[in-house]
């Protein structure tokens, strides 16, 4: 039996046709507005639903104080996605009502959840997932995308044989893409990157590994590795935290998902020590990066700066040369890098690592500035033609111009487990003879 909705329908259709000279009527997508204090977040919503849950007989019982959207999707799924009152100490929640069933699901829940907000809007898109627009909140916290069926999360609920969403936070502007540097212990790969970010301190940032190996003299933690334990870093493998993780030389090394995106966020590119099975796992990942192998002159050579560093036991040394060969092997087979230097002279490969980095001699280019921060108010309408949402902040008796922002989503990419990027926010302006511009 369905659970018995009491829906009013109510459809608004809000004319934009002359922000952009398109010929067309815009409206609210598949969005329900339902819970204690329904909080307006839309200038109509398509429908509105008395109190879902107090009719409910499957004995569901979900103590809301806030705020709630639904999506519907395909025939028989709907998404309602809950915002709590108390926005500072919680997140939002999501359970999925099946029509055919007659049954609540609560989802397992993949990536960072969003912090409450007091409002959001929610907006389907291509069908796979959901943007949620957080009221009273700023540009980089307000956009999110709640992923329900997309590829990775398709492949999520097949691993878990049951229902999986994935969060992934949309980030205004593009990043460029990682930088994966590989190549046998030994070989100068940390030598190289302290190089490259000691002169371009503002356009690279490093990824910080975490591993199970015991700290060097010199090391730190949180700077040169997470150093972990090896239980710890196995639940948050299999919590998905990770984009790849090996075994190298007889310890665990990962890089977190987060550990990539903080560099990114910072508006910096990032730059990846990991060694060849890492680097082979991050090509067959969803991230799109540039992979480079660092190539000893010879193995002598190599052998020579790994006893010259000192920083390994004989024992240790055997083991990092022994698997050194198969890297060397594998690092030099067509397919696996896009690029191979050959750390001779350390001048000389360092200037070829700028060189195929398109980077100037001693020419720091300032790094890409990250976009100002813009507000969403509680109180806002949202309308999607295509690939882009018009995002009205403005109330009906204020200039209506005011306040309004197109955020254009033609370009994003990305997503769940890490970020969404590629989201470009514009701000809609009269100008002097009455048509709107696009800032
Ligand atoms: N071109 C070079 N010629 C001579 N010595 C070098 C050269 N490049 C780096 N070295 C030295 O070799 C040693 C190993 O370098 P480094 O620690 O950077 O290697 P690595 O590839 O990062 O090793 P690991 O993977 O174990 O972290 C260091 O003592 C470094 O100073
Ligand atoms: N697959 C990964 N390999 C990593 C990662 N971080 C470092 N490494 C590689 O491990 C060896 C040994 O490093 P050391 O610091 O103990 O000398 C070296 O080849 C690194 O490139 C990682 O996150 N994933």
């Amino acid at each position: 039996m369905k659970a018995p909705l009491k829906v009013s329908c109510k459809f608004s259709f809000f004319e934009i046709s002359d922000f952009f000279n398109l010929n067309v009527n815009c409206y609210l997508t598949d969005s329900i507005s339902f819970g204690e204090s329904p909080v307006s977040m839309g200038e109509a919503p398509a429908f509105l639903v008395d109190d879902l849950q107090k009719d409910l007989t499957n004995g569901f019982h979900l103590k809301l104080k806030g705020h709630e959207t639904a999506i519907n999707i395909g025939h028989n799924k709907t998404y309602v996605i809950a915002g709590m009152e108390n926005e500072s100490t919680s997140n939002i929640e999501v359970r999925i009502y099946d029509k055919y069933t007659d049954e609540w699901v609560i989802p397992i829940v993949l990536g960072t959840k969003p912090k409450s907000s007091k409002g959001h809007t929610a907006v389907l898109l291509d069908e796979d997932k959901i943007l949620v627009i957080k009221g009273n909140s700023t540009s980089d916290d307000c956009f999110w995308f709640l992923e329900v069926n997309t590829a990775f999360v398709r492949e999520q609920k097949k691993r878990f044989e049951t229902d999986v969403v994935a969060w992934s936070r949309g980030v205004i502007g593009e990043a460029e893409i990682p930088i994966v540097i590989s190549g046998p212990s030994g070989v100068g790969k940390g030598t190289l990157i302290s190089k490259l970010m000691e002169e371009f301190p503002s356009m690279f940032g490093f990824s910080v590994s975490h591993t199970t190996r015991a700290p060097r003299s010199k090391e730190q933690n949180r700077v040169h590795y997470h150093f972990t334990e090896h239980s710890i870093m196995e639940k948050d493998i299999k919590d998905g935290k990770f984009l790849e993780f090996a075994s190298v030389h007889g310890n665990l090394y990962g890089t977190s998902i987060e550990a990539v995106e903080a560099v990114t966020d910072k508006g910096k590119r990032c730059i990846l020590d990991i060694d060849v099975q890492g680097a082979r796992s991050v090509r067959g990942s969803s991230l799109e990066a540039i992979f480079i192998f660092i190539s000893p002159p010879s193995f002598e050579d190599l052998e020579k700066r790994l006893r010259a560093r000192g920083t390994e036991t004989e024992e240790q040394i055997q083991k990092r040369l022994k698997n050194a060969r198969a890297e060397i092997e594998q690092g030099n087979s067509p397919g696996h890098f896009d690029c191979i230097l050959v750390n001779d002279d350390l001048e000389t490969c360092y200037k070829n690592l700028k060189k195929l980095l398109g980077l100037s001699e001693g020419a720091e280019t300032p790094h890409k500035l990250l976009p100002e921060s813009v507000e969403i108010h509680l109180e806002h309408r949202v309308s999607k033609i295509d690939q882009k949402i018009l995002i009205n902040c403005g109330n009906s008796e204020e200039n209506s111009y005011r306040n309004m922002f197109l955020l254009d989503l033609s370009a994003i990419k990305g997503g769940a487990p890490g970020r969404t990027r590629g989201l470009n926010l514009l701000t809609v302006e009269p100008s002097i003879n009455g048509t709107k511009m696009l800032s």
